[in-house]
Order: C-alpha cells, then structure tokens, then sequence
C-alpha cells in the first residue's frame, strides 16, 4: 500500500463536528488534492496551512507523507501554525506538536507562582531524568515550576499529550514506561510511529471513507494511555490489561495485534469466548490492517478453534445437548444420596474437579477448592465423589462432548506437539475464561516475549470460574496495565452501575484483588431511568412507548438495545419490538447501542433465582453467585452511550441501587 497522506485525529474530531454542507464542501477540497503554503512568520516552518473552503484552512506537517494536523477557521489555521513547534518524543519517537507561545506566555506567572512555594513536585527528578523520559526543554522550563497535580493539572491542554502523561504519572509517583529509543528521530519515522494517533491512507478516497465512518464506529485512534500499551515494543511474556467498562480494551487488543503483525510474521490468535464477541472483532480489524496482515490472523472464538483442533484428527464432535446435560447432572446428584443438588454437583465438577483434571478420590480428598465457597468435610467429599466420578466418565471418556471438554482435549493436543499454531495469541474478556480455556491459551503458543496478550475486567465477570493466572502456566509478573478512562458510558450511568456492584473488589486472577476506584467518565447525561409497573403487561406497555419515543427522536432502531434477565421475558420483548436488538443481559455483553433498556428487573427475576445455589447448601456459593447476578447487571447496564432505562413489575430487583 502506498501511503500519500497522513491525518491526525484532532483533524478527523474536528472534522466531525462540522455541519453536513460544511462537511461536504472540504471532502470535494480534499479530493482535488492539497495544495500547502507556508507561513510567513511561523516559528516552524514545517507547519503549513491548505485552504480547504472560503472559511477553513487545515495545518498541515509538510513532512512525507504530509500529516493533516488540524482544520479550522482560516484566521485561526494560521495562528496556529506561526505559533506551534512539531517535535519528535525523546522517549517514545511519536509526533508531538507543542504551542511555544502559550507556553511562554505562561511561564512567567508559573515562575512567579513556584517562588512562593517551599517545594515543587519535581525537585527530585533531575532534568537528565526528564529529558531521558521524553521531557522537550519548552515543556521541562515549565515543568520545573510545578508545585503539585492540581496545578499541573491546569496545563492538560497545553502540553503535548504523551508529555503531560509522563509528567502525571511521574507526578503521582508512579513510573512511566521506560524509553523505547527510537532508531531515528526524524519526522517520517516519528508519523509512522504515532500509531494511535496518526492514521495512514493511500490517497484521498481512503481519507474519505476513514472520515465517514461514525465516531462510535471508529477503532483507529487511541488515547496516549491506550497506546502506550497497545504499541509498547514488547513484553518478556504474558501481559495483562485491565479497565472498567468502555475503556477501549477491545480497540486496545485490535491495535496489539497491528502492532504484533508490523514486529512478526505471525501467525496471531485473536480470541475472545464467545462468537458474538469475535465477530465484532473481526469486523473491526479491518478498518486496521490491509489484506496481507489481514491473513495471518485468525480471529475466532475459543470454542471454534478448540472444535477446529479437536475435528481435525477425530472428525465431527457431537456436543451435549441441554436436556441430555440436565439428565446427567440430575443423575450424578441422585448418586449422591440426594445430598448435594445438580447445580451444587455440576459446578464442582466444572471449577474444581475437572478444572484440576482430579481423576480419583484421593485426587479429589488433596484438591483445593479456591473460589467454591463452602468448606466440605472429607466425609462430604466421600458423598460427593461417586456422582462427580460418573459425571467425568460420561464427559470424558464417552463420544459426548461439551465446549469446555473439548477445549480440554485440544490443550492436550497442543501441549504434545512441539511446533505451536501461533507466534502470538491476544485475548479479549479474559476473565469468564475457564481453567480448560486457558490450559488451550497456553498450548496454542510458546512461552517467551509477547506470546499472551490477555484483556479483561474482573467485575464483569458473569460466568463465575475463578482462576489463578500463574496455576496456570501464564505468569504475568508486574506486567499488568490499568485502563481507567470510561468513552462508552455517561458519568451519571457509570455511578449508578459501580453502585450495582456494591463497591466490591474482585479477585484480579493474580491472586490480588482489582479495586473499583478510579473508573471516571468524562461525558456527561441523563441520570438512569428507573420505573415500576403493577404488572407485567403494563411494564412491556411502557417499554413500547419509551422505545417509540426514542425512534420518534432519531435514533435508529439497531442502536436501540433491550435486555432481559431470561430468554423467556426477552422473546416476548422481541415479539413487540421491529429491528431493536433484544437479547438476554448474558447476549449485552461485548456491544453497545445509543440507547439501553433493562427490563423485568423485579425481585425473584435478578438476581435469578434458578441461578443461584441455594443458600441453606451452601451460604458462600450462594453470595458469589449473587456477586455474579449483580456483575451481570453492571455489564447489561454499561452497554449504553446516551441512556439508561431500568423498570421492573410488583416488587423492585434488591439488587437495584437506592
Ligand atoms: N481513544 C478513544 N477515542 C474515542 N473513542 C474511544 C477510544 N477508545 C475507545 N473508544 C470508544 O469507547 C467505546 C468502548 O470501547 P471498547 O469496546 O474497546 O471498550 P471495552 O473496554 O472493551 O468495553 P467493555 O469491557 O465494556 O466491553 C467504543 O465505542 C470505542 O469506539
């Protein structure tokens, strides 16, 4: 592919939010092609402006391939360009512009300010530190004045943005990642570099068709965060990212891979555990990489590419059907003298006794049983095992299969070969994985630099297998990433959801625990809507009229979503509602949509009550898989960009915020 044109988000933000003619007018400008001239007086001569239309000019890098930096008024364009500085970061080699004279403008009331002071935030850090760190002198005079993160606080739109993370970071005490030492400092390299900020087109018909896709569309650009660790060099080995709901992870994993595939010929894994989920992927990739990268990755569920590994030496898999599943779980119980009840039964077998591949009592008697709640006597154990034993031969050793066995045997597969499918595997939702799951994960690549790149958030866990990374053969040392910034949900949305969740810590998969503080969210809207109806009927009664409402609006149908807490309240929503996705809280997962509605959010409904152990059994169990109920309504209630409604019949869900 030839790359003619570069473009910077901020040209690509400001781009979209002109008004249709307007917009119209500079996609007939680009297409003709730019013409650049300089700026007489511009401090660096590198910044250009292009006129586009009677009113707006872009600044343009005269750089190659030219960059389109920004587009706005003329008058403005220019001043822009006279007063600005393009620089390359000593650290990290991407682009960076800086606005000298607001910079020196400033500098003396920061100098006097820092006089009155006892002590600055940076007095310990000496200016080679900074420098190394990609600190630019313009920015270090100023930096040196700081007293504390408030004030620096005031410069956040004023400093090149990796230089204002690094300052943060530093600020907060924390540690920026180190210098990669760019090869070459020059303008084309550092374009090249700025990956999540700098898009790359083949000519102004690309340029058009990357300016008409939606912004809640788009997966080409990143903040500084999200690409600091997208595109750090490598990792020695396995590596994590961590965020809340909507901090990009999923555009953070489609990035790693074009990062991976730019290093490597591959091939990569990018997986993910449902098909929904990798679907949506593997459209968005494609915005991302051209088709010679395109084919050395694969993007497919877990389950396909366990079923692939598996049906390609023993052919077709014939799986489990529901009935056949509930049969054998309710068979195993009665083996237990009726004891224990099938969904006790089927649980430790899943998390304890096949995820530890326990093949015989004694196995079971020394097995630890982390996460599962209740404490069980070795008499207990005794009871339990011959119902647990019958449920492994019939899964393992008969012809009848579930997804989570046969991932169990593609990881033995895997493990026997010496050559491995893939150079690199990128995870996305990582935590709803199973013990089997990731045993395959392990399997599919060689241990060393950059083979797992795994992405998830502990609180939306809402499959309940609790694992421990490092059991597991992935060890991710301190090589995890924290995402914080929320570009999904309003701020009144995250609130009322991280108050669903209780304000409770989950376990991080590494053995710590992964606190809820610090989600934040920058838009702002509607508080959620939360209604109560007298009865059913009168409930879907209010949801069609809030949902025509909302059409009545402007809002298209497939940016409509409704969910239910069962298949059963869902299909008759769906029955009602024309061209509006509707699905189980389970099926939200991984989308999002303009506008949400969560319905039948009653007592007896969430937390559902055939999904829970029963309390008298077993009261540990019972409150995880209430944790679990309250992580699936975080998940459902997150999905939305604009607004949340929330209603329920007779009696209201206890897990529903005051
Ligand atoms: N740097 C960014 N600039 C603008 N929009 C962004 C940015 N990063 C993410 N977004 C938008 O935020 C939304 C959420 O991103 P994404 O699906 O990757 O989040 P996530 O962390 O995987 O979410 P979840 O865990 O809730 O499924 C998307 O609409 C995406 O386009």
């Amino acid at each position: 592919m030839t790359q003619s044109l570069a473009v910077h988000v901020d040209f690509v933000n400001r781009y979209g939010r002109l008004d249709p003619a307007r917009r119209e007018a500079v996609g007939v400008a680009l297409e003709r092609g730019l013409t650049t001239d300089p700026v007489p007086g511009a401090r660096d001569e590198r910044l250009r402006t292009a006129t586009l239309t009677d009113r707006l000019s872009a600044v343009v890098v005269a750089a190659d391939p030219p960059l389109l930096l920004g587009l706005h008024p003329t008058d403005e364009a220019t001043a822009v360009a006279e007063r600005s500085a393009v620089t390359v970061n000593g650290a990290s080699g991407v682009l960076e512009i800086t606005d000298l004279d607001e910079l020196e403008r400033l500098l003396p009331e920061y100098r006097k300010e820092a006089e009155k002071a006892s002590a600055r935030l940076f007095d310990r850090l000496t200016d080679d530190r900074l420098r190394a760190l990609g600190i630019s002198p313009p920015v270090l005079d100023i930096a040196r004045t700081i007293r504390d993160l408030d004030q620096l606080r005031t410069l956040e739109n004023v400093l090149p943005e990796a230089q204002y993370t690094t300052l943060h970071l530093l600020g907060d005490g924390l540690t920026p990642d180190p210098p990669e030492r760019p090869e070459s400092g020059d303008l084309a390299a550092a374009i090249r570099r700025s990956q999540g900020r700098i898009a790359l087109v083949d000519g102004p018909a690309e340029l058009l068709a990357l300016l008409a896709v939606p912004p809640s569309r788009q997966r080409i650009f990143l903040t500084p965060a999200q690409e600091a660790v997208a595109y750090r060099h490598s990792f020695p080995g396995p590596a994590t990212v961590f965020g809340g709901p909507g901090t990009g992870k999923s555009v953070v994993a489609l990035h790693r891979v074009k990062h991976l595939l730019a290093r490597s010929a591959g091939p990569v894994l990018l997986t993910s555990f449902s098909d929904e989920l990798t679907d949506a992927l593997d459209r968005d990739l494609s915005q991302l990489v051209d088709a010679t990268q395109r084919a050395a990755v694969r993007v497919l569920s877990l389950g396909r590419f366990a079923d692939e590994t598996v049906s390609a030496e023993q052919g077709p898999i014939r799986y489990v059907t529901d009935a056949e599943h509930e049969r054998l779980w309710a068979d195993a119980a009665r083996r237990t003298g009726g004891r224990f009840g099938p969904h006790f039964l089927r649980r430790e077998w899943e998390d304890v006794v096949f995820a530890q591949r326990v093949a015989d009592l004694d196995g079971y008697l020394a097995a630890g049983r982390r996460g599962r709640g209740l404490r069980l006597s070795t008499a207990q154990k005794q009871q339990l095992w011959p119902g647990l034993a019958e449920a492994s031969r019939v899964l393992l050793a008969t012809g009848v299969r579930t997804p989570l066995t046969v991932a169990d045997q593609a990881a033995q597969l895997l493990a026997s070969r010496p050559d491995k499918p893939f150079a690199h595997v990128v995870v996305d939702e990582v935590q709803d994985l199973h013990p089997a799951q990731w045993r395959l994960l392990r399997a599919a690549v060689a241990a060393g630099p950059d083979d797992l790149f795994l992405i998830g958030d502990p609180h939306q866990r809402i499959h309940g297998h609790r694992v421990h990374l490092a059991g597991m053969g992935v060890d991710v040392g301190d090589r995890t990433v924290r995402l914080t910034a929320n570009h999904r949900t309003t701020a009144e949305v995250l609130d009322w959801a991280v108050r669903v969740l209780e304000e409770t810590d989950s376990d991080d998969l590494n053995g710590g625990v992964d606190s809820m503080r610090g989600y934040r969210a920058a838009r702002h809207g509607p508080a959620p809507e939360v209604v109560g109806y007298l009865t059913a009927a009168e409930e879907f009664a209010g949801l069609a009229e809030a949902v025509a409402g909302w059409r009545a609006e402007g809002v298209p149908a497939d940016e409509i979503g409704v969910a239910a807490r069962t298949p059963a309240v869902a299909d008759r929503a769906r029955s009602m509602l024309d061209g509006v996705f509707v699905g189980t809280m389970h099926a939200l997962k991984g989308l999002e949509f303009r506008r949400v509605a969560l319905i039948g959010v009653n007592a007896g409904a969430v937390p559902d009550s055939a999904a829970l152990t029963p309390e008298d059994d077993d009261p540990l169990g019972y409150a995880m898989d209430v944790q679990q109920e309250r992580s699936l309504l975080f998940v459902a209630a997150t999905r939305t960009r604009e607004s949340l409604r929330v209603s329920w019949w007779g009696t209201p869900s206890p897990l529903l915020p005051r």
